[in-house]
């Protein structure tokens, strides 16, 4: 590193890509894509700009709050591990101070909005989203038991239900059969990225499920949900929320998903693990995608 470097490094040198990275813009992007699909599905007809655009943006910006919280909470540990140690704020290119004006700038900013111009309900579910990420996973489970992931994987579920209450005002169970399915999901997402950085988790003692549980249990866990989320796949067509093509979507991705959790199991080489979490990614896209050209191509009379 040079003396240039160092020097500007304690002066917290933050540019405007290190506010972008502590907002994780890409997991805020799918978050957010979710809460649309649950606003489309929550109506028949078209969703008033007037509301789409606030709810789009107070969701976003209070989810992206979020995240620049977990970054200043985590800011010792991210700077122990591999994956996280060039991260703004465990580098030092970003002050805790900076990144936490940021994160209540956006926190106040997101929640204004969707308290004036969109409800109430939504304003203070999408803050409850924020408080069970920020401070339930990030400060409390993620430090103390190994079904961290699965318990706090609720905040990251709940964008559909914020789309939907945006737009009837109500909390529906269809919605809450939307959170379902990316409540299921969460495991096996993040515990097949847990496998690959088991020894970062160690190193920095967080209990996630293959440092406690071992690598071979999480693998079996990984594979238990992947058919639990074929059932609860199932449901939006069970239930007549969603048509056939949303039926043949979801059973042809999870079935992909089922494949890569068989393979990571019984046949795993170094990479499998890595390419279920990749996969897991693209599963919950398309899987979204497709209950919005479900309900667009096929509406339900
Ligand atoms: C408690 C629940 C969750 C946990 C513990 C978790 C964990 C993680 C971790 C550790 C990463 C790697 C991040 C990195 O290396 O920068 C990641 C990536 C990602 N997650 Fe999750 N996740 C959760 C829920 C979600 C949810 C609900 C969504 C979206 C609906 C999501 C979408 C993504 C995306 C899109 C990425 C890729 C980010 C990138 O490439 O920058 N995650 N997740
Ligand atoms: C308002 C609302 C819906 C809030 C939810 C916000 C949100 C950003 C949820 C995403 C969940 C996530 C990426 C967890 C990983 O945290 P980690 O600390 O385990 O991962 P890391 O080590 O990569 O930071």
């Amino acid at each position: 590193m040079s003396s240039v470097q160092s020097i500007s490094e304690k002066v917290h040198v933050a540019s405007w890509r290190d506010y972008y990275e502590i907002t994780k813009p890409r997991v805020v992007a799918l978050l957010v894509l979710t809460a649309l699909v649950g606003m489309c599905l929550s109506t028949p007809g078209a969703i008033a700009w007037q509301v789409l655009i606030p709810a789009i943006l107070g969701i976003g910006f209070l989810s992206s709050s979020a995240a620049a919280i977990n970054h200043i909470v985590d800011e010792r540990i991210d700077s122990e591990m591999a994956r996280t140690h060039n991260r703004p704020v465990a580098t030092g290119r970003m002050s805790a101070l900076q990144a936490s004006v940021f994160s209540a700038l956006l926190a106040i900013v997101g929640f204004a909005m969707l308290y004036a111009l969109v409800n109430p309900l939504t304003a203070y579910l999408t803050l409850s989203g924020l408080v069970g990420y920020s401070c339930v996973y990030t400060m409390y489970l993620k430090r103390a038991t190994p079904q961290n992931i699965t318990i706090g994987g609720l905040a990251g579920a709940i964008p559909p239900l914020l789309g939907w209450t945006a737009v009837t005002n109500e909390i529906h169970p269809n919605a809450l059969l939307l959170v379902l399915l990316i409540f299921t999901w969460t495991p096996p997402h993040f515990w097949a990225l847990a496998i690959h950085r088991k020894d970062d988790y160690a190193k920095v003692n967080i209990p996630m499920l293959p440092v406690t549980h071992g690598v071979a249990f999480t693998k079996t866990q990984i594979l238990l949900y992947t058919i639990l989320l074929f059932v609860v796949g199932l449901l939006p067509y069970l239930v007549g929320m969603s048509n056939w093509l949303y039926l043949v979507g979801a059973v042809a991705l999870n079935l992909i998903f089922f494949a890569y959790a068989w393979k990571l199991k019984f046949n795993a080489d170094e990479t499998t693990a890595m390419d279920t979490f990749k996969f897991s990614i693209v599963h919950l896209m398309l899987l979204f995608i497709v209950l919005l050209l479900d309900h667009y191509l096929l509406p339900i009379s």
